[in-house]
């Protein structure tokens, strides 16, 4: 009987052994590369190493080691086309039947910080991938392996009908390009990054799939969850779930919201939100205080809603939320007895996320029907902002809290969004109107007596006076908002007429 050849090469020897005992007890001639030869050889596997066949020494540190016409005739030739066949014999190659290749770590090998570059480009594989494609490209008459999970369903096929089957050859080549192409665009964005290309004239990014949802945005919608391939600490794709029902695609976008407003604080702070719209945001000494200032913000909205927080929950704490219907709590951690209380409710999902103090700093993709639109994440803080005050008054300290906290809360609400505080938490959210007069309205009804001596943060310019008015008439006694209209003029006039303390932050803080 003629030997069938099956080429393994590769990095991440899992489940290898069993693989080649498999091909090699089904009769194929195994065939490798220096480390893969070692490993199987010493399992007691016969294995051809690759240089026998090729005639020539691995070469330049293992730069070249397949990268052969011995080899990638083998792989690439079609066995019904007698052209094809004809050559083989004339130049003594033998085709090839299984392919298994899996690729240098590079991944692994830049989501070290301490990689150089030089190890990362030696981690560049270039004689795996163009094995795989070479192998995935003639997949009529090969089959092509990278994945140790497909290890099993390949020996089964083999062993049971003699050969793995078309729609199975199909599906491993198809995978095998996904593949190539996640790679190489892992090293794409490494070296454009490096080059400090901001804008290439194509764009390469690729995610790995981390869940598939039960629905999307509505249930007749079928939705997944993808991640970057290297995790941001903090971020809602790193969460980890302790407890309850799986995410929903709403779950994570509200989750996300609300992970990325409460990153924006230092003390202990509590974020409610509904929608991805921070319903109450409470401040305090505590994660409990902080809590129960952002329940008071708005006690009906949060029902249903999902609670962030930036410091450990304790056992008050979860007393506290026990007490109301929310679908997530998310906290840097839980202690045990907190854990206790909270996991009493089945579907309430509890997450972690192991904040380590990093900005997100990824470009945020938003995609629109047939495009893609790339933009930096607003990562502009208060801090960042060069504050004037154009009104005779100047806010008092108290006003200052409250202001910067509306400042804070309003760059996370959907435009045209007006929030009313006080130094401790939101009082009114007037959240993604058509007009500013519109959502300050909203935001001021909500607060009702509380709007008496609270801060207004506008997240864009005041294009009129009325607004003010509005918010004079409310009691506000103190707004922050960027400026920049030609009509500003009109309502400083109108702060100064009823004592009002304006702020100008000369940045705006659109959310769409
Ligand atoms: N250059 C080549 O000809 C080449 N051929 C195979 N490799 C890679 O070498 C690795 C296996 O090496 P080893 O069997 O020596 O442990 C695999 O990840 C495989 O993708 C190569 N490496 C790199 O580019």
């Amino acid at each position: 009987m003629v030997q069938k050849r099956a080429l393994i090469s590769v990095s991440n020897k899992k489940g290898i052994v069993e693989f080649a005992t498999g091909l090699s007890e089904l009769g194929y001639e195994v065939i490798s590369t220096g480390g893969t030869k070692r490993a199987l050889e010493e399992a007691g596997i016969p294995v051809t190493g690759v240089s026998d066949i090729t005639g020539f020494p691995e070469i330049l540190d293992g730069r070249v080691k397949t990268l052969n016409p011995k080899i990638h005739g083998g792989l690439l030739a079609k066995l019904d086309d007698p052209t094809h066949m004809l050559q083989l014999e004339e130049h003594g190659i033998e085709p090839i039947a299984v392919v298994c290749v899996n690729l240098y770590p590079f991944k692994e090998t830049i989501s070290r910080q301490e990689a150089s570059v030089e190890e990362a480009i030696e981690n560049i594989d270039i004689g795996g991938p163009s094995m795989l494609r070479a192998a995935a490209k003639n997949h009529q008459d090969v089959a092509v392996v990278t994945d140790p999970l497909d290890y099993e369903e390949v020996l089964r096929q083999l062993k049971e009908a003699g050969k793995v089957d078309g729609e199975t050859k199909r599906r491993l080549a198809a995978k095998v390009f996904r593949h190539t192409a996640a790679y190489d665009a892992m090293i794409a964005t490494y070296l454009t990054e490096l080059a400090g290309e901001e804008f290439p004239e194509c764009l390469t990014v690729t995610y790995e799939l981390k869940d598939r949802l039960r629905y999307g945005e509505n249930p007749h919608q079928h939705a997944a969850f993808y991640k970057k391939p290297i995790e941001e600490g903090g971020s809602i794709a790193g969460a980890i779930q302790l407890h309850g029902k799986e995410l929903s695609y709403n779950n994570i976008n509200d989750a996300n919201a609300a992970l990325q407003l409460v990153r924006e604080f230092s003390e202990p702070a509590a974020i409610a939100v509904k929608h991805m719209n921070p319903c109450g945001v409470g401040t305090g000494e505590t994660a409990l205080d902080a809590f129960l200032q952002a329940y008071e913000a708005d006690s009906v909205s949060i029902f249903g809603g999902i609670v962030a927080f930036n410091r450990e929950v304790d056992v008050r704490t979860a007393e506290k939320l026990h007490e109301i219907f929310l679908e997530i709590i998310i906290a840097p951690s839980f202690s045990e007895e907190a854990l206790a209380v909270l996991q009493k409710k089945k579907n309430l999902r509890l997450l972690t996320v192991s904040h380590r103090g990093e900005k997100i700093t990824g470009r945020n993709l938003v995609s629109v029907e047939g495009g893609l639109l790339v933009q930096d994440p607003d990562l502009y803080s208060f801090e960042d902002a060069t504050i004037t005050v154009p009104t005779k008054r100047q806010p008092t300290e108290e006003e200052w809290n409250a202001l910067k906290l509306g400042w804070k809360v309003v760059k996370h609400v959907k435009s045209n969004a007006i929030v009313l505080a006080n130094g401790h938490r939101t009082v009114g959210v007037g959240a993604g109107q058509m007009n500013r007069i519109g959502a300050a309205k909203i935001a001021i009804e909500q607060a009702g007596e509380q709007a008496a001596g609270a801060a207004m943060a506008s997240d864009a310019f005041f294009p009129m006076d009325d607004t003010v008015e509005a918010a004079a008439r409310a009691g506000i006694t103190a707004i922050i908002q960027p400026g920049g209209s030609i009509r500003d003029e009109d309502s400083i006039k109108k702060a100064d007429e009823f004592g009002i303390a304006m702020v100008f932050t000369g940045v705006r803080h659109f959310k769409h």
